[in-house]
């Protein structure tokens, strides 16, 4: 297999039984070799020897369709299998967009770290950027070889949503344009909603069809849904937009609320979008076992300042930091994944937007709506029935699909033909409403 290493520790090195980019791994074992790799196709290599290629220069050595890689090794894979622990589980490719953005910036050291995925959880990473994050992405990959993650058996990167996407068997599509000034909502929808167009026939062409894909980048349910609309080869029930955040926001603030750890507090719903009208359910949530409302009895707080407080809180950390909720989401979107990757506790449930098709809450087919869900562990989902809906919740839970029928409407043009049931609807000419949590 052929390698391009960007790690400075690499430089000249040569990999065999002394070469320093191998750790001790936590069982006391060598780690394997890091590889941060081009996407060439494997078994180009000598077998048994290393090449290193320094500073390789465009042209040299250099294919066009290479992707970013600037040093290269060259070794025999099989010299890793010595060094992998029998109980770990097969390697599995976990494809990043938006790979250089602060988001990414904190989750690809917990995913490489093994705090996602499982400590027996090997993983390739595949990161993507543009040619705006090309050196960006070169440095997030040398930040990640230095760290000398057992788990971490590869890190490639590239700029071709196509070539990274390749056999991926989780999409974590992070990369989206922020709105910028005089930009209207409808302007976002449209471009970013483009981005997730390109994005979903890649996967489409590429991915495994079993693909887990959470979509993160704003607006991000519509965004899923676009993706998901091109992608007729996977299977629609795995793409979720992110409304973990929201999640973990609201059981923080019903914790402080109740003066409880925050830990007791379960069964908090988002429904809807990820957006002003999102609806934080305390109706249904539970702190340490009891009913939430029986343990903060002050209704006018729960429905006056907890609701708005969770709706717009994304807007709130933008004007104390100065930028959106990096770390927050980071650590939501690790939470969201280990939601999937093991039981779901018995009774509880957690958030995400998913297709609403056929969902138990009379919510329209065809939106991408956060609901509560479950999980057996394997990656699937089912949405959780017979939670209570009072009219509270209801009226709220139908403004939010409403924002979302009307988001929908706004970017029709972009939707694929794929498990989505034809739809007529205008473009709203006032989206006031449709405000993501970060605007005010
Ligand atoms: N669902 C949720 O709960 C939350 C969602 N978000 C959303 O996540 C997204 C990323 O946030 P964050 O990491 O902080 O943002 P950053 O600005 O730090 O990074 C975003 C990345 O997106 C990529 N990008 C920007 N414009 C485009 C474009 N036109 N086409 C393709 N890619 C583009 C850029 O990467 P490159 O140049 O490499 O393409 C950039 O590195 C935002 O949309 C934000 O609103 C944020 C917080 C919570
Ligand atoms: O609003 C934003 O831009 C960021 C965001 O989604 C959030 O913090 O919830």
């Amino acid at each position: 297999m052929r390698l391009a290493n960007v790690a400075p520790v690499a430089r000249g090195a040569r990999v065999g039984s002394s070469d320093p980019t191998r750790a001790v791994a936590a069982n006391g074992t060598r780690a394997p070799p890091r590889r941060t790799a081009s996407f060439d196709p494997p078994g180009r290599g000598e077998r048994g020897r290393t090449v290193v290629r320094r500073n390789t220069p465009a042209g040299v050595g250099r294919k066009a369709d290479d992707p970013l890689g600037v040093f290269r090794l060259e070794y025999d894979v099989s010299q890793d299998e010595k060094h992998r622990p029998k109980t770990w589980k097969p390697t599995i490719t976990v494809a990043v967009s938006g790979a250089a953005g602060q988001i990414s910036n904190h989750l690809l050291f917990k995913i490489a770290s093994g705090s996602v995925f499982g400590a027996d959880q090997p993983v390739i990473l595949r990161l993507l950027g543009s040619e705006r994050s090309r050196t960006a992405l070169e440095g997030v990959s040398m930040e990640l070889e230095d760290c000398l993650f057992p788990l971490l058996r590869e890190v490639d990167i590239g700029i071709d949503a196509r070539t990274v996407f390749a056999g991926a068997d989780w999409a974590l599509l992070i990369g989206a344009k922020p709105r910028g000034p005089g930009m209207e909502r409808g302007d976002l929808l449209e471009m970013n909603g483009k981005i997730f167009v390109e994005q979903g026939k890649a996967l489409n062409d590429v991915a495994k069809p079993t693909c887990k894909v959470i979509v993160v980048g704003n607006p991000c349910n519509t965004n899923a849904l676009i993706a998901l609309s091109h992608a007729p080869n996977l299977d629609p029930k795995n793409f979720h937009a992110l409304t973990k955040l929201d999640e973990n926001r609201a059981k923080c603030q019903l914790a402080i609320k109740a003066g409880v750890f925050y830990e007791t507090v379960t069964n908090v719903a988002i429904w809807g979008n990820h957006s002003t009208t999102q609806v934080p359910d305390f109706v249904n949530a539970k702190i340490d076992g009891k009913k939430a409302t029986d343990v903060i009895t002050d209704r006018e707080w729960l429905e006056s300042d907890f609701t708005p407080a969770i709706q717009t809180r994304g807007g709130l950390l933008i004007k104390k930091w100065g930028r959106s909720s990096a770390a927050s989401t980071a650590v939501s979107i690790a939470d969201h994944i280990r939601n999937l990757v093991n039981p779901t506790a018995p009774g509880d449930f957690f958030s995400s937007a998913v297709l609403s098709n056929g969902n138990p809450y009379g919510i329209p087919d065809g939106l991408c709506y956060s609901f509560p869900c479950r999980s057996k562990g394997d990656g699937s989902y089912e949405i959780v029935q017979g939670l209570e809906i009072n009219d509270w919740l209801r009226e709220r839970m139908d403004k939010s699909a409403e924002e979302l029928v009307n988001e929908k409407g706004c970017v029709g043009s972009l939707f694929g033909d794929a498990h989505l049931d034809e739809f007529d609807i205008q473009c709203p000419v006032d989206l006031d409403d449709t405000l993501l949590p970060g605007e005010m």
